[in-house]
């Protein structure tokens, strides 16, 4: 089935030679428990574990960054090889993205990455977080996360990259953009995708505020889709995804590019400026003792 050809380019464009890196551990093929034929075989990474069924054309992607799935380099590059794949394989239609850590979903950035490093590593970084959103919001499959625990910032873009969003209904699992508690800012495709999901003046209060919201918020506010009890996500998220898998595939493709093409081709345009800016903006003195007082302030919440 032919895809829009907007589509086709904006995943050529999106192909970076800096995929191949170190650290990963990538095409790992394993039976699942139980499991026998090829629909059963789970694959993935270390950090990404991909659980597909070929008989519904729909796969499990896993998160397991133990403790918090900080978006490391390793991680982001894992989950776009892991979803590249999947696009590439037309057994699938559709990925449910969730969480192998217990209580948290995504913790956002690896504020590792960017603490305390050099420039080159900085641009090296954000160029991968850059792909890791080009990748899921111009996906042609149907994505649908299974949010299973806490979904701050990097977290919540990856959530709302998706095409729909299914909630545990838990207080602590609390979800949004908090970039400006940290002292930072988040970038305009970012602000962009927030705008796009929960509208402008939403997206204004909640962006300056650094707002995270607890699931009932999360709802009324529109971004999330679903809240259900936390041993029902994952139900829920298969039965959206049923809703989604019974369109035609080349109908909602295109639809969905006609909605999202001009957001990221803003990125397209402008991605080393992007990353020019970031990096500038984290290896500022005041910012990079922002970030350290954060991350201590977080070691230090232990125990
Ligand atoms: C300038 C451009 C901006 C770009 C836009 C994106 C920005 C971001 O994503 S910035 C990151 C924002 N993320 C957060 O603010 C979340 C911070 N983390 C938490 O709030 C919590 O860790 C939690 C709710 C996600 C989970 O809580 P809990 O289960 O209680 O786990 P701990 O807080 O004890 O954390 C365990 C362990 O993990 C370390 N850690 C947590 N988050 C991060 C992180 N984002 N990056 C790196 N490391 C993180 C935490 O320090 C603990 O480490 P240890 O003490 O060494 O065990």
């Amino acid at each position: 089935m032919a895809l829009a050809s907007g589509v086709r380019f904006a995943e050529r464009a999106l192909l970076r030679p800096w995929a191949l890196l170190r650290g990963t551990t990538l095409g790992r093929t394993e039976p699942a428990a139980g499991g026998g034929g090829d629909g059963a075989r789970r694959f993935g990474s270390q950090r990404v574990l991909v659980e597909p069924d070929a008989a519904s054309g729909v796969a499990v992607m896993k998160l397991r960054n133990p403790p918090v799935n900080a978006l490391s380099l390793e991680l982001l590059t894992e989950l776009v090889i892991s979803l590249e794949k999947l696009e590439n394989d037309k057994t699938f239609r559709g990925v449910i993205l969730t969480s192998d850590c217990p209580r948290v979903f995504c913790a956002g950035l690896d504020l590792t990455e960017i603490c305390g490093r050099n420039p080159a590593h900085c641009a090296e970084y954000w160029k991968a977080m850059q792909e890791l959103w080009l990748r899921t919001y111009l996906s042609s499959l149907v994505l649908v996360a299974a949010i299973n625990g806490a979904c701050p910032a990097g977290g919540c873009i990856i959530a709302l990259s998706c095409d729909c969003r299914v909630l545990a209904d838990n207080p602590k699992y609390r979800i949004g953009l908090n970039e400006t508690l940290l002292g930072i800012i988040a970038p305009f495709w970012l602000k962009d995708t927030y705008v796009n999901t929960i509208g402008h003046r939403a997206s204004e209060q909640a962006l300056q505020l650094g707002s995270l919201f607890p699931p009932a918020e999360a709802l009324q506010v529109g971004l999330v889709d679903q809240v259900v009890p936390e041993d029902q996500v994952q139900s829920t998220a298969l039965s959206e995804m049923a809703r989604w898998l019974a369109v035609p595939d080349h109908a909602r493709q295109l639809t969905k590019n006609m909605m999202r093409k001009a957001t990221a081709d803003r990125l397209l345009r402008q991605r080393d400026a992007d990353t020019q800016n970031f990096v500038s903006f984290v290896c500022r003195d005041s910012i990079q003792k922002s970030l350290q007082a954060y991350l201590e302030k977080l070691r230090q919440r232990k125990g």
